[in-house]
């Protein structure tokens, strides 16, 4: 019988971590070989299945990321940015495929990533749903075809845990607009506002991020004119669907050149970007 990939997940304890560990659990396709935790979690020496309150899984915790990614084929990542740039050059050493869907990350962390996918398959996105990357395509496409009587706005929510704002969903979509606009984001970005703003500047791109309760991940991408608004609209009611892309993008690295993918090419909708 042939092996599946082995995939490691760090921050297993998290929200996506347990989501990963028991979409694996059901896999056919991909086996867990082991679970990263920081050091002093309470999960460490445990084994993951039974720390989640179910059956075992045979996988211990570990607080040794370079032990657990020396034997796994994938190692998916949902965790925080320095972690990613430290599980990045392990997953390089390891040759391994490194799933990134940590979001916060400064561009100069971005480009950190850079030597370790000289060696090995990094597919990075901060939304791995289909859905989203759908909508992605959608938003460059309609404000390709509008002008700035539209003002773009892209409004979030998520969870009162998230940490970082905008989401990195929205500013793959706040990307796109400027994409379709034939500007740069960084140019027409315009994010927290509060107090004395004065009116809105014509052709910039707004973002507002509401947070609450267990909202998985809600995104609106507006584009309001004087007498009509067209909403673009993704909702994420459950977070199977980003785990089910992550494990889609590790088993799609396996035997890949080296190199920075998103999911638009784990997806194949490159070609209609
Ligand atoms: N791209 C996508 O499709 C999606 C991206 N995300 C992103 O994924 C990230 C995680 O989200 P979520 O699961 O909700 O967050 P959680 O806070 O629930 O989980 C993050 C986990 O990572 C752990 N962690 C942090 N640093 C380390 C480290 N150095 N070594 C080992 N473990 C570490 C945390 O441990 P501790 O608690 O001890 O800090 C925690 O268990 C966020 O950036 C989020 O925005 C989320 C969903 C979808
Ligand atoms: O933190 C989350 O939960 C999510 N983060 C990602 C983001 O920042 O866009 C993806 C999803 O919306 C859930």
């Amino acid at each position: 019988m042939t092996q599946t990939p082995g995939i490691v997940i760090t921050g297993a304890s998290g929200r996506m971590g347990r989501m990963l560990i028991e979409l694996l659990a059901r896999s056919d396709q991909a086996h867990l070989v082991g679970a990263v935790e920081r050091a002093g979690h309470d999960w460490i020496g445990r084994d993951v299945g039974e720390a989640m309150g179910g059956a075992p899984t045979g996988v211990t915790v570990t607080d040794d990321p370079l032990e657990a990614i020396a034997k796994c084929q994938a190692v998916i990542d949902f965790t925080a940015p320095a972690a990613t740039l430290e599980f990045a050059a392990l997953a390089a050493q390891a040759r391994a495929v490194h799933v990134i869907g940590t979001t916060g990350m400064t561009d100069d962390q971005i480009a950190m990533l850079e030597p370790a996918a000289r060696h090995a398959v990094i597919v990075r996105a901060g939304n791995m749903s289909l859905g989203v990357n759908l909508l992605v395509l959608l938003t460059r496409r309609v404000a390709a075809a509008l002008d700035e009587d539209y003002d773009i706005e892209v409004i979030e929510a998520h969870h009162n845990q998230k940490v970082d704002a905008p989401s990195g969903t929205a500013l793959m979509l706040g990307e796109a607009a400027a994409d379709g606009r034939g500007v740069a984001l960084a140019d027409v970005r315009d994010s927290g506002r509060d107090g004395m703003t004065g009116a809105r500047t014509r052709g910039h791109i707004g973002f507002s991020a509401i947070r609450g309760g267990d909202i998985v991940g809600e995104h609106d991408v507006m584009f309001a004119a004087a007498g009509e608004r067209i909403v673009l609209r993704h909702v994420a009611s459950d977070r199977a669907v980003f785990g089910r892309g992550a494990i889609k993008a590790a088993l799609w690295g396996q035997g890949r050149r080296p190199g920075e993918y998103d999911m638009l090419d784990v997806l194949g909708l490159k070609d209609l970007a």
